[in-house]
C-alpha cells in the first residue's frame, strides 16, 4: 500500500463530514469536481485523496456516496473502537469527556485519572475519574493502549513516562510542552490550539490588507 501523506489524511474526516450531508440530502452518487468545488479543493487533489480509500470514481459517474463513507470509515479504522483513559480531569479533560462524537472516530475514553483529591471517586459525564496512583496499574490491567493527556505542561512528560512504561501506545496530548520518548513503538501528537489561531488572526489580517 502507498504511503498517505498526513495533509491526506487530515483531510478524509472533512470529506467524510461533507458527505454525511451529502447523503443526508438524499444525494446517491457525486464526482470529484462537485466535492472540490464544494470544499474549496481541486478535483486532482480529491481524486488523489480519495485513492487511499481504495475506491475509485467512476466516469460520469462519480463515487457511491454511501461505499465512499464507507471507504473512509474503514481507511480511519473509524470502526474499530480503541479504548482510551485521559489524565487531568481539570477545564479541557471535562469538556473532551463530554464528548460522544469521539466514538464515532473510534475513541471511547473508558477512565480518567487525576490528582485532585476532590475529583478522584467522582463520576464526570459517567467516567469515573481515579487517583493518579492508580494509573500505572490500570493502564497494565486494561492493556490500554491510548492516553489523552490535559494536565498542566510541567506534568506532562513525568505523567507520559509513567503511561508509556506501562504499555501506553499512543498519547493525545493537549498540554503545551513537547513530550518525547526513546520508545519506538510510542507515537506522540501535540494538540495546539493556539497555532490554529495564530494561523486563523495571520489570515485575518492578509485579508484586512
Ligand atoms: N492544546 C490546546 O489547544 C489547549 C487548550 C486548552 C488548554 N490546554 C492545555 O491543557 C491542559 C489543561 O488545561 P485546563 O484548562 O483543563 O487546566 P485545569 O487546571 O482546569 O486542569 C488540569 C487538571 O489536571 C490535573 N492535574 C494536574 N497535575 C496533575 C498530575 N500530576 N497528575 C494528575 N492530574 C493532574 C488537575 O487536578 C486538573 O484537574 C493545560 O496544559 C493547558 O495548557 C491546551
Amino acid at each position: 500500500m502507498r504511503e498517505v501523506s498526513e495533509a491526506t489524511i487530515r483531510r478524509l474526516p472533512v470529506y467524510h463530514h461533507y458527505l454525511l450531508k451529502t447523503k443526508e440530502m438524499g444525494i446517491a452518487a457525486i464526482s470529484s469536481t462537485q466535492i472540490a468545488s464544494d470544499l474549496n479543493l481541486t478535483p486532482i487533489q480529491v481524486r488523489k485523496d480519495l485513492e487511499a480509500t481504495g475506491l475509485k470514481g467512476k466516469p460520469k459517474v462519480g463515487y457511491a456516496v454511501s461505499d465512499l463513507l464507507g471507504a473512509i470509515e474503514t481507511f480511519l479504522e473509524w470502526n474499530k473502537i480503541n479504548p482510551a483513559i485521559l489524565i487531568g480531569a481539570g477545564h479541557l479533560g471535562y469538556a473532551i469527556l463530554g464528548y460522544q462524537g469521539f466514538e464515532h472516530y473510534g475513541l471511547k475514553i473508558a477512565a480518567a485519572f487525576d490528582n485532585d483529591f476532590a475529583k478522584i471517586g467522582k463520576l464526570i459525564h459517567g467516567k469515573p475519574i481515579y487517583s493518579i496512583d492508580s494509573m500505572e496499574k490500570y493502564i497494565r490491567e486494561h492493556k490500554t493502549e491510548v492516553g489523552i493527556l490535559t494536565v498542566p505542561a510541567s506534568s506532562a512528560q513525568e505523567l507520559a513516562d509513567i503511561m508509556i512504561s506501562a504499555g501506553i501506545k499512543a498519547i493525545w496530548s493537549f498540554a503545551p510542552a513537547r513530550i518525547t520518548t526513546s520508545a519506538k513503538d510510542v507515537i506522540i501528537q501535540h494538540e495546539n490550539l493556539a497555532s490554529s489561531l495564530a494561523v486563523l488572526f495571520k489570515n485575518i489580517n492578509k485579508k484586512s490588507l
